[in-house]
């Protein structure tokens, strides 16, 4: 990577703006998966021990562009809290008066935790007022948010223009790590794509399959293809703007795109629903598909025991209830399992990956699932375009 580096800015005694990717899931007020913010360690650690005064800002969730107590940051500052060793400061807001009066009177040796940047709606759309008033917050901005850099948002993009810059040091790593195992793959390369963000993934599947010689998809996406190949699907998601685009990729990709012959319904996405498995084309009206079947995942162990590169991002079914579990399961033990390179990336993937202690087994984690993907198929992240080049001494 010749982007700046945290490494290369003089930080001493000056505030720091960090962009963290701290969107990590959150159950009664308790962080479920906390890899993002352990991954986030080796910068603050390092800012802290330079005599720098961070301040860290991040999304979580989706809010719309409003606070939302379901999204606060709250727990997330309480997992932070126990994991640096040092005082973690949270305030209720990002921008404005307020804030820049609490940093000025900042503790020494500790760091400062701003409100969701998603209770603002000028994050989303990078507007240049709240970039400005964020860059009013520090002299300096680190983006070590690797699993948000394919947003083109205020405090990924907007605010790295108004200020000195560089990348952090999880950063990095994943581009460093992405860039020598995956844009270069040791084949056959399998990717296995799953998960809910269905629009955004749908439209990567292409380039995907330009890169990949198999694609096995699971997860809510595979419905959207059922459909398109005249299947019922029942309740389950469907994305029916892709439908025609779904059909064409089908008709384009020949045997490359491998789809599940199994799945798991129930009446509701809850737990206690009743589960049952049914071949694909066979699932009942007012029911929907929440994971793959066991022969989909015997199907899948197959192309992921001959790979010699796996990427995989998203989980098969709704992991998180145990009934829809077991797709992801497989899928997690068949790549732990094999000798293949293995790279997982996306909050729900690494939360169901470490979920079933299976960390070590894979080469690397990777804390982007749309980011990963985005910097597989080739393409630009923009939170990682607005960053300097690094200009070696001599040049
Ligand atoms: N068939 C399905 N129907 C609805 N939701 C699903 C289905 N399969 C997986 N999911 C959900 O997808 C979510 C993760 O999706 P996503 O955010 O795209 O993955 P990642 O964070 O790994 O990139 C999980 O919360 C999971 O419950
Ligand atoms: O969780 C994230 O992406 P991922 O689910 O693709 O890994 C990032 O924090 C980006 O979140 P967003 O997809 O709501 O912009």
């Amino acid at each position: 990577m010749n982007k700046k580096t945290v490494k290369d800015l003089d930080v001493g005694g000056k505030r720091v703006l960090v962009r963290v990717d701290f969107n990590v899931p959150v159950k009664d007020g308790e962080v479920t998966d906390d890899t993002r913010i352990r991954r986030a360690l080796p910068t603050l650690r390092d800012l802290l021990e330079r005599g720098a005064r961070p301040v860290l800002i991040s999304h979580l969730g989706r809010p719309k562009g409003a606070p939302d107590p379901k999204y606060a940051m709250d727990p997330v500052a309480k997992r932070l809290r126990e994991l640096l060793g040092a005082p973690v400061r949270k305030l209720d807001g990002a921008t404005g008066p307020e804030v820049e009066a609490a940093l000025d009177d900042a503790p020494e040796g500790g760091v400062t935790l701003l409100e969701n940047s998603r209770f603002y709606p000028g994050e989303t759309k990078n507007d240049p007022e709240l970039a400005e008033g964020l860059a009013a917050l520090a002299e300096l901005y680190v983006n070590d948010a690797f699993g948000a850099a394919h947003r083109a948002h205020a405090t990924t993009v907007g605010v790295a223009e108004k200020l000195p810059a560089a990348a952090g040091l999880l950063m990095q790593e994943e581009l460093d790590y992405l860039d020598s195992v995956l844009r270069t793959p040791e084949r056959p390369f399998v990717a296995i794509l799953g998960g809910a963000k269905v629009s955004d993934k749908l439209g990567v599947i292409e380039s995907l399959l330009g890169v990949a010689d198999t694609l096995l998809i699971g997860g809510a996406m595979c419905f959207t293809f059922f459909k398109a190949q005249g299947y019922g699907v029942g309740d389950s998601l469907v994305e029916d703007d892709y439908l025609e685009e779904a059909k064409r990729l089908l008709g384009e990709a020949g045997g490359k795109l491998v789809l599940p012959v199994d799945v798991v319904v129930a009446e509701a996405m809850e737990e206690g629903a009743e589960a049952r498995v049914v071949p694909v084309g066979e699932i009942p009206d007012g029911m929907m598909g929440l994971d793959v079947g066991p022969e989909t995942v015997e199907a899948f162990r197959s192309h992921i025991t001959d790979a010699s590169t796996v990427f995989w991002n998203g989980p098969m079914g709704v992991f998180e209830i145990e009934a829809f579990a077991k797709g992801t399961e497989g899928v997690a033990r068949a790549v732990a399992e094999s000798r293949a390179t293995s790279v997982v990336g996306g909050g729900d993937s690494v939360a169901a990956v470490s979920k079933l202690g299976l960390e070590d087994e894979m080469s690397f984690i990777s804390t982007g699932g749309g980011a990963s993907l985005e910097y597989v198929e080739g393409k630009e992240l923009p939170g990682v375009a607005v960053l300097p080049d690094r200009i070696d001494r001599g040049e």
